[in-house]
């Protein structure tokens, strides 16, 4: 029986290694951790993320092949493949900081494993990792040579949240990178024989390792420089009467170009497509193409300037304050069917609208309040102007007029209009009361 360990029970390792014990009941999958808590949830009736679907195929495999463990050390030195599924997040200091991935968590992991293993293992890089990681890993496992051989492979994973299953289950394509060697190409086909449980053979690509990386980071970068180029758009809609939601159809009715992640929105969030752009032109700056580089940069700053942009039609709109204005946030998550908070444009506007001291209150089906609390706690109150002394104008006692922005179009504009509500879509012609005022005044 094939053994298969993974390292970082996350919202990859934790999904992607169910659905692999589900599709393969003849291979033994453990999903390791050092945070004892998150094990002991894997282990649970409340499992620590929250996917559609996932609770099925968790109780189906649970006990059967698929288990969940703090005992990192053990299942490794088991194992025959070990996926790192661990966080890569962006350095916070040092060199590099603010653009280049953190391998600290990649690095220790695969310390850990050159230090356990007692027979030969193939090494599968899930998370995603700068092109050339690989080479780094491979120094690291062949250190204290004991005369075991490591092969390393890439290994992307391609899930979105909130479809996480759906995306395993069936998968675009599966991407396999390994080395143009004997030992690489054999392990290279004994990873394939893994997905091949389940996945057309003709959707499991093989390449080389470097490819592989770099397609994944590629993939990241260019569906986010989809979402930034409509977000972008939106902007000019709105300054010109055009609706983006007709040029986003118009637009993705070429089969060149295709209907998906052609949605305007507040702007993109997520753990993934900022820190892997970011990477990327680190990576660009780091080979001298810093033209490369401030191309990529650009998505991200179209990311930041649409956050912004909501963030000051909300202000502008409402007298050019929300001191003291209630202002109800009606989802916090950076997408629907998640409670993944990680870098959701949610904490960016509700800091935008805090700084300038309105009231929020803040409701998302699959996030807590303390969760909410601790992404908004880097907010200082103003201590030398205290609420209660500033004088409170009648239109915020009464909450009138009263305003909805819609920062993911999904709202019925007409109804809510015909109910007295002042309505913001982004991307949508205006309405009367925001035509008038600066799309973004000076901040
Ligand atoms: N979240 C997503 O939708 C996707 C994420 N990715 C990539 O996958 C990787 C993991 O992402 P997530 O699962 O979201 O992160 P996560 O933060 O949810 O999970 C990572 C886990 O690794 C554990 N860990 C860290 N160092 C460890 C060590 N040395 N030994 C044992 N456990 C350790 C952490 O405790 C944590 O539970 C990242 O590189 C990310 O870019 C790729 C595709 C989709
Ligand atoms: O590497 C990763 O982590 C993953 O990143 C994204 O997946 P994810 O971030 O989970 O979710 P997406 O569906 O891509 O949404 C990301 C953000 O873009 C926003 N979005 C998406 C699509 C769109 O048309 N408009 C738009 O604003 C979403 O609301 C969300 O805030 C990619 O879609 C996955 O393929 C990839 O594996």
């Amino acid at each position: 029986m094939v053994k298969i360990c993974c390292i970082g029970a996350g919202y990859v390792g934790g999904p992607t290694m169910a659905m692999i014990a589900f599709k393969c009941p003849k291979i033994e999958v453990v999903v390791v951790d050092i945070a004892v808590a998150r094990i002991n949830a894997w282990n649970s009736d409340r499992l620590p993320i929250f996917e559609p679907g996932l609770d099925e195929v968790v109780k189906a495999c649970r006990g059967r092949n698929l288990f969940f463990s703090a005992d990192v050390e053990k299942h490794v030195a088991e194992a025959d493949i070990v996926f790192v599924s661990v966080n890569t997040p962006t350095k916070t200091r040092g060199l590099g900081a603010g653009k280049a991935a953190d391998l600290t968590y990649w690095e220790s992991a695969a310390r850990m494993i050159a230090d356990v293993s007692k027979s030969d293992k193939i090494v599968v890089e899930k998370s995603t990792v700068p092109v050339k990681t690989a080479e780094a890993i491979e120094k690291i496992l062949t250190h204290n040579n004991k005369g075991i051989n490591f092969q390393i492979l890439s290994n992307p994973e391609f899930l979105a949240e909130g479809t996480a299953m759906e995306d395993l289950a069936k998968p675009d394509r599966v991407l396999i990178g390994g080395r143009e060697t004997p030992e690489g190409r054999k392990a290279v086909e004994t990873l394939k024989a893994v997905y091949a449980h389940w996945v057309p053979e003709d959707q499991i690509i093989t390449m080389n390792l470097w490819s592989a990386e770099l397609s994944k980071l590629a993939a990241n970068a260019i569906l986010a420089q989809r979402i930034s180029s409509v977000n972008a758009m939106s902007a000019l809609c709105e300054a010109t009467g055009a609706d983006v939601a007709e040029v986003a159809y118009a637009v993705g009715k070429d089969s060149r170009i295709g209907p998906k992640f052609l949605n305007a929105s507040v702007g993109f969030g997520g753990s993934c497509f900022q820190k892997d752009i970011l990477n990327l032109v680190y990576i660009c700056e780091c080979n001298g193409l810093t033209e490369v580089a401030n191309y990529w940069k650009q998505v991200v700053q179209i990311n930041d300037y649409q956050k912004s942009r909501f963030v000051k039609r909300v202000v502008s709109s409402m007298f050019n304050t929300v001191s003291g204005k209630k202002i109800a946030i009606l989802g916090f998550a950076f997408k629907k069917d998640t409670g993944d908070t990680r870098e959701t444009a949610a904490i960016d506007v509700c800091h935008g609208l805090l700084g300038d001291k309105a009231q929020l209150s803040v409701y998302d089906p699959q996030v807590t309040a303390d969760q909410i609390m601790r992404d908004l706690a880097m907010n200082k109150f103003d201590w030398d102007h205290p609420q209660h002394l500033q004088p409170m104008s009648p239109t915020t006692t009464k909450q009138k007029p009263a305003f909805i922005f819609d920062g993911r179009n999904v709202i019925n504009v007409e109804e809510l209009r015909k109910i007295g509500f002042i309505v913001y879509s982004v991307g949508k012609p205006l309405d009367p009361w925001v035509k008038d005022l600066p799309a973004a005044p000076p901040s």
